[in-house]
């Protein structure tokens, strides 16, 4: 039952692979457009180029993004390859065939995108980077001694509900505690969820030092907030949330939804806010002691949520919810919990997220005299 290892039932295209690129394009995300762009070109190079006239078209297409890539050798390949099937047809291209070859003697082969993707200091070129890519394509995974402590169990939630309900409750990791509670809400209150975000989705903004918030390319996806009394489902995630936790929703931020298309996804990050966090211009001024994030759908391919350092990857199940807490009982930040949300490959992913503060908490987590976040230091950045 603990993380499915079903791979992805078919490979992905040359043309997926473009696909998922021209939209990480679009959202100007260049550091994840150029690797797709590229295995498009090593699949296309892997089978015997197409000479259907509805390939061709694509082909043409697709030579516009290698060029404003800047990788111009790719672009003159698909030109070449175009012209060499339809020469009368696709007159057109000999102008841009000319100016790429003079691009090319001039020497001026690489563009500036793969400069920055390339760049030592990249974040992507790290061995963080590279653990939550392996995460993610389920090429790491939690050990079986890891996984051999792990127990579902029926769980009737902290209230005193005179309704009986049982959770079920599946665990994920043992320490840091993450749980995954199965069949929480219905397919039906998943599905109006997104109804009710649809209207008002934004491009998503991450926390900044400099700038407050601010759209970013590790951050690809749409979202919107709404306060728990707002509409009865979402004051029903907030009942689900105070008798899972125990903890006081009083102290929980606006509920977020948020939605990631083709290429979508957030990449490795802390949900708790640095020590150096200025709290004086916030509503609720302690940190996330705890993360829920409700499944409001499930994804083909890709999507899951990766913690890189547990390593365990988290299948995205309609309706349910994934929960941890980010912070050691002494308040520190657990960097153990750094998370993502994997590439979305194929389907759109919904999710809802909780976040809780740490304020009025210490009736269910009380706090420890001692600091006890020596275990997760070696997981700062
Ligand atoms: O999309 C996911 O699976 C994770 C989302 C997340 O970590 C966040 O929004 O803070
Ligand atoms: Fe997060």
């Amino acid at each position: 039952m603990v993380s499915s290892t079903a791979r992805y039932r078919s490979a992905m295209s040359w043309q997926d692979c473009f696909v998922l690129g021209q939209h990480l394009y679009s959202m100007n995300d260049f550091n994840n457009t150029v690797p797709w762009l590229e295995q498009s070109m090593r699949l296309l190079a892997q089978q015997s180029y197409s000479d259907e006239p509805v390939s061709l078209d694509f082909m043409e297409a697709v030579i516009g993004y290698h060029e404003s890539l800047g990788d111009y050798q790719n672009a003159l390949n698909l030109i070449n390859h175009v012209l060499d099937v339809e020469p009368e047809q696709r007159l057109h291209l000999l102008e841009k065939r000319a100016h790429l070859e003079q691009l090319i003697s001039d020497g001026v082969k690489r563009g500036l995108m793969h400069e920055v993707a390339r760049s030592p200091e990249d974040y992507h070129a790290t061995q963080d980077y590279l653990i939550y890519q392996q995460v993610c394509r389920e090429e790491l995974m939690p050990t079986a001694a890891a996984q051999r402590e792990l127990r579902c169990r029926y769980f009737s939630g902290h209230g005193r509900s005179l309704n009986y309900l049982a959770y079920k409750l599946e665990e994920l990791h043992r320490d840091p505690y993450i749980i995954q509670l199965h069949e929480v809400i219905g397919a039906h209150e998943s599905v109006q969820l997104q109804h009710l975000a649809r209207p008002v989705l934004q491009r998503s903004e991450v926390y900044s030092p400099t700038n407050g918030s601010t759209a970013a390319t590790f951050r690809t996806s749409q979202g919107t907030v709404f306060e728990y009394d707002e509409h009865p489902i979402i004051e029903k995630l907030s009942q689900h949330m105070t008798l899972i936790s125990g903890l006081d929703m009083g102290f929980a931020e606006p509920l977020q939804i948020a939605n990631y298309g083709i290429g979508g996804h957030y990449e490795p990050h802390m949900d708790s806010f640095p020590e150096s966090f200025d709290y004086s211009l916030q509503r609720l001024k302690t940190n996330r002691i705890a993360t829920g994030i409700f499944y409001l759908s499930n994804v083909e391919a890709g999507g899951a949520t990766a913690f890189p350092f547990l390593p365990l990857l988290v299948k995205p199940e309609q309706g349910s919810l994934l929960f941890w807490y980010n912070l050691h009982r002494s308040g520190d930040a657990d960097y153990r919990t750094k998370h993502a949300g994997c590439p979305v490959l194929q389907g759109s992913k919904w999710i809802a997220n909780v976040w809780i503060r740490l304020s009025h908490q210490d009736h269910v987590r009380p706090c420890q005299l001692q600091r006890d976040h020596e275990v997760s230091l070696q997981y700062k950045d």
